[in-house]
């Protein structure tokens, strides 16, 4: 039986990834957190690092990117640098740099904004920075800003962010006409990993899967619902379904927190999925 997303015109081979933005949990015990995600199925973890300048929040930077490190040495981090000069924090952040022991896979990846660059002359200089410290790049783009300000660099990045929320806090409405942006990405780059973030919850998933998102970025919809598991696992198999077209048959598991206590049993036992 054909998949669905033929249907769509997203149809992709990237991974379904989904990523809990910790900005709205208990961030005075992050690691733990961060943690009860890993062990709920989040397939890596998104800072959010605020400046108070950029937006006007300030939440965490490098320092604690770091520290995080430590606790979680074979966690994909994506920082997401919401910040006015990301150029001076790419050393810093590169710290918290790792390869996964087994897959060999870089874990670390700094994810900026074309809004801080592209008006300085410098989005060049910074892909260029952020490669000579051995990190992914991440490219990001705001609401407001039009798609074609990030086509000239995306040869040269491993990843685009749609935002699809003014950038700044949690818990805002998704903007579903950012979907045309991701569509636009989409076509001209199967390949590529597309990330969404700002209002993506279960209810609100599925557009973001069906124009071609493969890295969800979800903070309150992860955080602040009954089940952390079920909510990840929903979303994971909603890009499965609309942007890899796999069949329900092939989708993975639905999960449920119970299931979790289980897993954290084994983690206990030193079966350490993080
Ligand atoms: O970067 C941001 C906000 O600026 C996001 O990562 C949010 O933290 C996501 O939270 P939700 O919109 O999913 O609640």
């Amino acid at each position: 039986m054909a998949g669905l997303c033929g249907s769509f015109k997203a149809c992709h081979c990237c991974t379904a990834r989904i990523g809990p933005s910790v900005l709205d949990c208990d961030t005075a015990m992050l690691a733990t957190e961060a943690a009860r995600a890993l062990r709920a199925g989040a397939d890596y973890l998104h800072l959010d690092v605020m400046d108070g300048n950029f937006v006007p929040a300030i939440s965490f930077g490098a320092n604690v990117i770091g520290k995080l490190r430590a606790h979680h040495p074979k966690v994909f981090f994506d920082c997401h640098m919401m910040v006015a000069k990301p150029e001076e924090q790419v050393e810093q952040v590169a710290q918290a740099k790792a390869i996964h022991p087994d897959t060999k896979k870089n874990l670390l990846q700094f994810t900026f904004h074309i809004e801080t660059t592209k008006s300085r002359g410098k989005t060049q200089e910074v892909i260029d920075l952020v490669k000579q410290n051995g990190m992914l790049v991440g490219l990001a783009l705001n609401p407001a800003t039009p798609v074609e300000h990030v086509l000239p660099y995306l040869d040269q990045v491993d990843m685009a962010l749609v935002m699809t929320v003014v950038p700044g806090k949690g818990g805002q409405s998704f903007m579903v006409d950012m979907m045309e942006k991701v569509r636009h990405v989409r076509a001209k780059y199967p390949e590529k990993d597309i990330e969404v973030d700002g209002g993506v919850k279960v209810h609100t998933v599925d557009e973001a899967a069906k124009a071609g998102a493969n890295m969800i970025v979800s903070g309150t919809g992860v955080y602040k619902v009954e089940d952390m598991a079920l909510a990840i696992s929903t979303m994971k198999r909603s890009v499965e379904l609309y942007g890899n077209g796999l069949t329900e048959d092939k989708l993975s598991p639905l999960r449920y927190d119970k299931e979790t206590f289980w897993i954290s049993k084994a983690w206990d036992l030193g079966n350490d999925p993080t």
